[in-house]
């Protein structure tokens, strides 16, 4: 444990508080800028990836800080024990303290193969095999030479899984699709809901269909579920079991479950319990990804996250990008009472990066208890939201611009299209709303402008914008799979960050088991048809449903 209990009590805390208040009145993001040529120089970091030479430029200029302001926050990060908690993360020190467990989704990416230990034992070799494995079963699998029960090559490949154990496969095959083989056809199925298991074996062939069973416990109601539908829908055709060797995988921790099931020992793509869900996309949870961009693309996946852990693990607070990042997001949160944290990506392949990135954050930080049980004196985890731009611009960019809400922003761009169509023109004009839009943020239209375009007197406070919104623009050479693999890295240290100064446990998840234990219980009224002992809206909704929804 550090050696505070509320974050709010740390000597800088008072400091950032009493900063605020002159700060809070004093910027104008537009006239810091036309103050200080330097301003961005200043603020802005870009990151090296030596995975694959590329760069990622961070501009965190357009946010309310001064040379004051980071200070103070690199203090507050030093006082509340970030170097220490990160080393102890690195050492595979069990700081997931509420499960027993180590935090060790960067010994999956280590591919410089640094010693990297739990309980005093390696486990590099492990995560080398089972990356062997993967290499060797995406192979067969790509080239054909893994064959169907009946002699065919496997075209359509099902994930089974929710949570973490879809969103990170879902949303990196999505981004990385230019690098994605085209004959197979990918289906990720995670809800409960029928319709989607359904759906996705309407599309499929058994005699050429590959299902990963991906889930952690293997005992997650929904994938176990799904996973039995899939295998009878499967046997109906196949008849024999023995055929299900050739047709299901299972990617888990838990042996004795996958093999309950019926899936072979040597079909199991393990990983360990210090990988947490929401960082299991470097495990054989992101077998999927591997199958579809292959192992090489998938390896730089990994190595570009690599490049992105040195850089938190080596670099000094006050250059840290994440770090930077995550200091920004309490900043926002506990001085300036922001509520959320909204990431844009301008790039459309990446359209279910927000919502990986909403598991990640509000999972990680949705917390109110201090590492020493206590309640917390003031805000943690934002919400977090996003949608791709332009498409956003079209829909709730209104309240960002004209609202009541301060909303820090992430707007993400990629400098060069995976498909530069009309001579580059759609992506011109993509990028230019990158640039305006932070650009509009910040300097809104004053009334006086307004007035000078000729508007009506009456529509002049309709139509005048305040500015002064932050945002941090990141601008990616290309999404290449290295730097997808660094993105995703930086938005994990920088929840990390954020945490750590919470001084709350960002490892565990308690708060999604309470939900699933009542489900069971209200499933056991559903089958028997009677509502038991509830609310009267519970009750009434649980007979409604009964009486309208018979088969
Ligand atoms: O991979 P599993 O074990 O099926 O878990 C799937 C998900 O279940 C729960 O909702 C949480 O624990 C998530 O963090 C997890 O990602």
């Amino acid at each position: 444990m550090p050696g505070f209990s509320q974050a709010n009590e740390l000597k800088s805390w008072t400091e950032l508080a009493t900063h605020h208040k002159t700060l809070s009145k004093d910027i104008v993001l537009k006239e810091y800028f036309a103050k200080d040529p330097q301003r961005f120089e200043k603020f802005s970091r870009v990151f090296k990836n030596e995975a694959d030479g590329g760069e990622i430029l961070f501009d965190f200029s357009k946010n309310f800080l001064t040379e004051e302001t980071l200070d103070l926050l690199v203090k507050l990060a030093e006082e509340s024990g970030l170097e220490k908690l990160r080393n102890d993360m690195f050492a595979g020190e069990k700081i997931n303290f509420t499960e027993g467990r180590a935090v060790y989704h960067v010994a999956l990416r280590n591919t410089s193969n640094t010693k990297m230990e739990v309980d005093g034992k390696s486990v590099v070799d492990d995560v080398n095999a089972v990356l062997e494995h993967m290499k060797e079963f995406s192979e067969q699998v790509r080239s054909g030479e893994w064959k169907g029960y009946t002699g065919k090559k496997i075209n359509t490949i099902v994930n089974i899984g929710i949570g973490g154990s879809d969103l990170g496969p879902v949303m990196v095959s999505e981004a990385l699709k230019p690098y994605g083989d085209r004959n197979l056809k990918l289906h990720f199925v995670s809800n409960i809901d029928g319709t989607h298991i359904a759906e996705a074996l309407k599309d499929s062939d058994p005699e050429t269909t590959l299902f990963l069973v991906a889930s952690k416990t293997f005992t997650t109601a929904e994938t176990v579920t799904n996973a039995n539908t899939a295998k009878t829908w499967f046997l109906k055709t196949a008849k024999d079991d023995s055929a299900i060797a050739k047709h299901f995988v299972a990617l888990s921790t838990n042996e004795s479950e996958v093999t309950k099931f019926g899936i072979d020992k040597k079909n199991m793509f393990p990983f360990s319990d210090w990988v947490g869900g929401r960082y299991s996309v470097w495990s054989a949870i992101g077998l999927s990804v591997c199958l579809y961009i292959g192992y090489e693309n998938f390896y730089q996946f990994l190595a570009g996250a690599h490049a992105m852990d040195q850089h938190f693990l080596k670099t000094p607070l006050k250059e840290n990008i994440p770090v930077i990042g995550g200091l920004l997001s309490v900043w926002y949160s506990d001085f300036f009472g922001a509520q959320t944290h909204l990431v844009a990506p301008f790039d459309q392949y990446m359209h279910r990066f927000p919502a990986y990135l909403q598991q990640l954050s509000m999972e990680s930080n949705g917390k109110a208890i201090t590492r020493d049980g206590k309640y917390v004196n003031y805000t943690t985890g934002p919400i977090l939201f996003g949608e791709p731009a332009t498409n956003a611009q079209h829909s709730f960019f209104q309240l960002l611009h004209q609202g009541t809400k301060l909303i820090p922003t992430d707007f993400i761009l990629a400098a060069k299209s995976h498909n530069p169509v009309e001579g580059n023109k759609h992506q011109r004009m993509l990028a230019s709303n990158f640039f305006a839009q932070s650009e509009a943020l910040m300097l809104g239209k004053p009334d006086s402008e307004v007035k000078a375009e000729g508007a009506p007197e009456e529509l002049i406070p309709h139509k005048t914008f305040l500015g002064n919104r932050p945002t941090t623009s990141i601008l990616v050479d290309k999404m290449t799979p290295a730097a997808l693999g660094a993105l995703i890295a930086y938005y994990e240290h920088l929840t990390f960050t954020e945490g750590c100064v919470w001084n709350i446990n960002s490892f565990d998840q308690w708060g999604v088991e309470l939900g699933k234990k009542l489900a069971v219980k209200i499933l056991g009224e559903l089958d028997d048809g009677k509502a038991g002992e509830h609310d009267g809206s519970t009750s009434s909704l649980i007979e409604a449903f009964l009486a309208r929804g018979k088969l």
